[in-house]
């Protein structure tokens, strides 16, 4: 019988897609990462729920305590990314080393087991003439997840099944009710694990980074306003500044280093072009050449058309057809072509 090794966060997708697995007769382990203390969707309650799955299943579950690489590749990057002024994308990466790399590496040494699965929204299929695993968009476009999985590496898709790829949520949902699963009413995480953990991505940063009071400056230099700190702040913010203005002011950027955040009208926070960093190609090898691509630089914004190019140390422009509001340092710009991701990356701090 093949084994595989499900993910489970104890949230219904996970639960829907183990038990998919097990109905076309994989050997199925669930197996939960904890990932922090405390009360959180995936610790405590979920691994409970994680468990009491398993048991319906009549599969084993298994434990790793993962809370250290959660601590150093999450929670530590986001403290140091937001207090240098930028707005890091957690999710790529914690997909990426906190799940998708320790769960293919427990599988194969601890179960001698080559697969994974988790209950992502998002295809994976093999190009026999490229020789490349490609990854697609979900089916369901509300649910797509791929834009946070761009950095997964050929071995760790090689590795990975989306069971749930081809569905709707609404799918889901009804085989969970059919295999009379716990799990199959939970209501959905509505924002990352940390901000609901936390109440606020504000709260779970005044944990780590003390208020520094600074200046809200215009592009000139005038003082217009009091800040309690710029880890508060991102790129195109506009609510929240405390200032009166004729024109509505949008955060235009973070200057770490001299304490100040800068505002500007509208026009100030779009920008035409921007490098990012850390690109992962995915679906294909590195281009030599520019090509052309439909870029998203947020996980709900539009698709929209930019010429990619390549430049040395795993870096890109990005060139866009029309100027975005609000490219954020520190997000993942991740281009496609229709439904497959080419590449992503971070967006670098505008010099
Ligand atoms: N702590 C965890 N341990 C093991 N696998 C996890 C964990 N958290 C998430 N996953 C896997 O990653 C997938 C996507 O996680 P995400 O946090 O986006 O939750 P979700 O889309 O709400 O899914 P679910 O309904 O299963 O919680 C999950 O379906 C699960 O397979």
């Amino acid at each position: 019988m093949k084994k595989v090794v499900v993910g489970l966060s104890g949230g219904v997708d996970s639960s829907a897609a183990a038990a998919i697995l097990h109905n076309q007769g994989y050997e199925v382990v669930g197996l939960t990462l904890w990932l922090m203390k405390g009360k959180g969707q995936c610790c405590s309650e979920g691994m409970i729920d994680a468990a009491y799955i398993c048991e319906q299943l009549g599969i084993p579950h298994q434990v790793v305590d993962i809370r250290e690489v959660f601590q150093t590749n999450i929670v530590d990057y986001l403290v140091s990314g937001y207090s240098a002024g930028i707005t890091p994308l957690p999710c790529s990466q914690c997909n990426k080393t906190v799940k998708f790399a320790p769960m293919v590496q427990y599988a194969r040494e601890q179960l001698g087991c080559d697969r994974i699965a988790t209950g992502h929204y998002a295809k994976i299929s093999y190009n026999s003439a490229s020789k490349r695993y490609e990854l697609l968009r979900a089916v369901d476009r509300n649910k797509d997840q791929s834009y946070f999985l761009y950095d997964l590496s050929q071995d760790l898709l090689a590795a990975s099944v989306f069971p749930l790829g081809d569905f709707q949520k609404a799918d889901t949902r009804r085989i969970a009710a059919e295999y009379n699963l716990k799990t199959a009413d939970k209501p959905e995480s509505q924002d990352l694990c940390l901000v609901e953990s936390n109440g606020s991505m504000r709260a779970f940063l005044d944990k780590y980074l003390a208020p520094k009071k600074g200046d809200i400056v215009d592009g000139d230099g005038k003082v217009l306003g009091q800040h309690d700190g710029v880890h508060h702040y991102t790129i195109g913010q506009r609510k929240g500044l405390g200032i009166a203005a004729a024109e509505p002011l949008y955060v235009i950027g973070l200057d770490a280093v001299n304490n100040k955040v800068i505002v500007g009208d509208r026009t100030l926070a779009t920008e035409s072009e921007c490098t990012v960093q850390r690109v992962n190609w995915v679906s294909i090898a590195e281009p030599s050449t520019p090509i052309r691509a439909e870029v998203q630089i947020r996980y709900r914004s539009k698709p929209v058309p930019a010429t990619i190019i390549p430049l040395e140390d795993y870096r890109v422009r990005l060139v866009f057809d029309e100027p975005q509001f609000s490219i954020t340092p520190g997000q993942a710009a991740v281009w496609y072509e229709k439904e497959k991701v080419l590449g992503g990356g971070i967006i670098e701090q505008f010099s």
